[in-house]
């Protein structure tokens, strides 16, 4: 492990990065902040949860000259909420240096932006389209710009921002350094992004694995039907903290979160078309735990960075297997544990492997849980519900009445009627999910299933033709299976 101190960076920012309890560099951080401080254009590729944002962040903040009240930095990024993460992330790092940091994105008003931007931050942290919207007004001047990032690159690259991201670079000076990071980079992206680099470094940290090692992952073989009572199924048996369902679509979005609030959970939606107060208040309830279970399209795969977030369910198998790797490191960050669980109708099987070639990993396969199991998941979740009460020890205003039913009821009857309470049963209310025809059959991957189709939030994909099979033996689910452990940096 490397100490920041170690890494040439400034007293006051070392101040910053220990005020946010960082102790040790990142191995990503440890091999690119030094080159990114020496002024080298650089490639940085490492798994979800890494510390990628520092990464970049600690070289921009410390080469700002602080005298001066221009912009000197821009970080462009793929989504409004990613832009504002980033943008809160980078503040933090440059508290030790007063760096004032702008987001400007898509959805928010214009004017407000205008009038924010007439006394320039030193860093601007936004999304394309946005970026490009005030360059073209003349709000946005970026003369004297000496570093660029491009976070999340590939995916910019990929959705067709190639565009909007060399007319805003065409905009800052030729000498600037440029700095592009992901946790995945396929090969012909990479060599687009070298077009617009000057001799890169690539760093990319050397594991085995594509994901990162903490997430379990298992896949789910199963007809479009069952998805939904399988998946509150295993929300009752896995129980987690904070769950993400993804889903492909913005109607499969808001109607999973529809039927998930029918059947008792407390789930709300993200995804392109609502509102960007709507955008952000639901992010916002899931950060503080008011719901806990956040359904979105890949507008929430790529970035966000929400602690306590322990289960991963993609209620549809992405399209392709870079959004798979991007939708689970949404859980397993930071050195945390997470369990990643994909749905697959036996007519995607092909997808499955495609995904499996791209990250180097198997996908262990799980049965869909039973009724029964989903049963005594609940019940075990009462009964740690009652472990932890009698833990919390504030039962004296209830033992008068305690003593009165265990003088006419066993204490096992007793308790098994607090559980009976506790437990929730099996529930049928009706929901419904308009069926998503499967992928296309997928023989190869020869990047003609990149060309997706896009809508105007740059986030729906073309459906596609459909088919169901069969679904046959294999793993049976346990709850230790579904436990997340703890765990910190090795
Ligand atoms: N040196 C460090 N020590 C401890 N925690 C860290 C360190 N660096 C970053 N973190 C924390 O790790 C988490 C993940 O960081 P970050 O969002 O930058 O990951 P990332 O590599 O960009 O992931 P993604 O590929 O999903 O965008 C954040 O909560 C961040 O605060
Ligand atoms: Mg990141």
């Amino acid at each position: 492990m490397t100490k920041f101190e170690e890494l040439n960076i400034s007293p006051a920012t070392l101040k910053s990065l220990k005020r946010m309890g960082f102790e040790e560099a990142t191995p990503i951080q440890a091999e690119t902040i030094p080159l990114g401080l020496a002024n080298k254009d650089l490639i940085g590729q490492a798994q979800t949860g890494t510390g990628k944002t520092t990464a970049f962040g600690v070289p921009m903040i410390d080469t700002i000259d602080y005298t001066k009240d221009i912009i000197q930095g821009i970080v462009i990024a793929p989504t409004r909420e990613l832009a504002i993460q980033v943008s809160e992330e980078l503040y933090k790092i440059g508290y030790g240096k007063r760096a004032r940091v702008l987001s400007i994105y898509g959805g928010q008003d214009i004017n407000r932006q205008i009038r924010a931007l007439k006394r320039p931050p030193h860093i601007i942290v936004g999304t394309p389209g946005r970026l490009l919207d005030h360059i073209n007004r003349n709000t946005l001047k970026l003369d004297n710009v000496r570093t660029v990032i491009l976070d999340e690159a590939d995916e910019m690259l990929n959705m067709g921002f190639i565009e909007d991201i060399e007319a805003i670079l065409a905009k800052i000076p030729e000498d600037h350094q440029t700095l592009l990071f992901s946790a995945t980079m396929p090969a012909p992206i990479q060599r687009m992004a070298e077009r617009f680099m000057k001799d890169p470094q690539i760093v990319r940290v050397k594991t085995k694995e594509v994901t990162v090692s903490l997430i379990e992952q298992y896949y789910i073989e199963i007809q479009e039907k069952g998805k939904f009572d399988v998946l509150t199924r295993l929300l009752d048996i896995q129980s987690p903290e904070l769950a993400i369902i993804f889903g492909r679509t913005k109607r499969r979005v808001d109607e999973l979160s529809e039927a998930l609030n029918l059947r008792g959970y407390n789930a709300e939606g993200i995804h392109g078309d609502l509102s960007q107060a709507k955008r952000l208040s639901v992010l916002r309830k899931f950060k503080e735990g008011s719901i806990d279970v956040l359904v979105a399209t890949d507008v929430a795969a790529r970035g966000l960075d929400i602690s306590g977030v322990t289960h991963v369910y993609n209620f549809d198998i992405p399209q392709d297997p870079e959004s798979y790797v991007h939708r689970i490191g949404r859980t397993g960050r930071a050195g945390k544990a997470g369990v990643a669980m994909t749905f697959i109708t036996p007519r995607e099987k092909s997808y499955l492997h495609v995904v499996e070639k791209t990250t180097r990993k198997k996908m262990e396969r799980m049965e869909p849980p039973t009724l029964d199991e989903a049963l005594e998941g609940q019940q075990k979740a009462a009964m740690e519900k009652i472990i932890q009460t009698i833990d919390g020890n504030n039962l004296s205003y209830y033992k008068q009445a305690a003593d009165e039913l265990l003088e006419e009821h066993d204490a096992s009857t007793v308790v098994a009627a607090v559980l009976k309470m506790l437990t929730k049963e099996p529930d049928t209310t009706p929901v419904k999910l308009t069926e998503e025809k499967p992928l296309p059959v997928k023989r190869d991957r020869k990047f003609d299933d990149r060309k997706r189709g896009y809508d105007s939030n740059n986030r729906k994909r073309t459906p596609m033709k459909s088919r169901q099979g069969h679904s046959h033996g294999g793993k049976r689910p346990n709850n230790s299976q579904y436990k997340s452990k703890s765990n910190s940096y090795k």
